[in-house]
């Protein structure tokens, strides 16, 4: 290709940013691909070439910087302005049922729940400026947390630029999906490796290695679940926050609902206990949280949890032996 003149580059690099992040939006955060891998790999070998040609080209958000390639000294602090709280955890159905009775004789009336799977991988903070991501954490003690920005980078579901240039911060899951932690401890005992002993330890061993390129190997994913700076926004539930996040580009998991009653919390919670071997990837319980925001305001924190939330852990299965039972490949 003869070289292009500076404005020429400038020009198609911004064309090919955008291509190429629309497909990965596509790719990673809807599972639903618009074109062939080799489009893709086409136009990015394209982008590599103008930005090997032109630096100056390289823009945060371009797709060649998820590749990582940095060696980090190590992870600095962050401090959460907004806490990341933990949960109070519910093992049947009285102790359900006694969690939204003591919603009800607070609140005075009953309340609608929004319902979500619990992803069992690593809680992360995600901020960002003007729509640019800027920083990613670990949750660490809920106060101090890990900086791991350049390897988040590097999630191909995490966008660099949202749809909107939106100042906020979002919190969820990093997860590692069952086949690629089925694949990669295939891969670390033929390297006489050790295994790790399950996809969460694998997600937060992947995030907390100092070479960049190796959590860009590692196929993670997430699920984000919490608006902690609304920025602008102005969702009232926390069904609607879902869908705000979504909308801004971030993946969500589709299986949330509002449910108007415990009871039907509780067909939720028994229908994924039967079915959640299906999902490919791991949950450990459901999480209740009441839908409208001025309530859970009403309701407040104790010391660690929300008082308008409460998880539903599942009994642990011996999960690791029929995970390796099923051909994922
Ligand atoms: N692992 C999950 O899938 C999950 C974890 N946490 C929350 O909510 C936070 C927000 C307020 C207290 C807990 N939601 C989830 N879906």
């Amino acid at each position: 290709m003869e070289a292009m003149t500076f404005q020429a580059a400038e020009k198609r690099s911004a064309e090919l940013r955008d291509e190429l992040n629309q497909y990965s939006y596509e790719y990673y955060v809807q599972d639903q691909p618009s074109v062939e891998d080799f489009v893709y790999d086409k136009k990015y070998q394209e982008l590599v070439e103008i930005e090997t040609e032109y630096p100056d080209l390289i823009t945060p958000e371009s797709p060649t910087q998820r590749v990582g390639g940095k060696i980090l000294e190590g992870f600095e602090k962050v401090v959460h302005d907004i806490p990341l709280y933990s949960l109070n955890d519910v093992f049947n159905k009285e102790e359900l049922i006694a969690f939204d009775e003591r919603v009800k004789k607070a609140v005075g009336h009953p309340v609608s729940y929004c319902v979500e799977l619990k992803i069992d991988g690593l809680s992360i903070s995600l901020k960002y400026e003007n729509g640019v991501f800027v920083q990613g954490a670990t949750r660490g003690d809920g106060t101090v947390g890990e900086n791991i920005t350049e390897n988040l980078k590097t999630v191909k579901s995490i966008p660099l630029r949202l749809k909107e240039p939106l100042s906020i911060e979002v919190r969820g899951e990093c997860y590692m999906p069952k086949a690629s932690f089925v694949k990669l401890n295939q891969q670390r005992e033929e390297e006489g490796k050790e295994v790790f002993a399950n996809p969460r330890n694998a997600a937060a061993g992947s995030l907390r290695q100092l070479d960049t390129r190796v959590a860009a190997k590692r196929n993670l994913s997430t699920f984000l679940y919490t608006l902690a700076d609304f920025g602008p926004l102005e969702s009232t539930t926390q069904d609607h926050a879902l869908n705000e996040m979504s909308r801004l580009g971030f993946r969500t998991n589709p299986e949330h609902r509002v449910c108007e009653t415990i009871d039907e919390v509780w067909e939720y919670i028994e229908n994924f206990h039967e079915t959640r071997e299906q999902l490919d990837y791991e949950i450990d319980g459901i999480v209740i949280k009441v839908n409208d925001f001025s309530i859970q305001d009403d309701l407040g924190f104790t010391v660690k949890a929300p008082r308008w939330a409460t998880a539903y852990k599942f009994p642990p299965e011996e999960a690791q032996t029929t995970l390796l039972d099923i051909d994922w490949t």
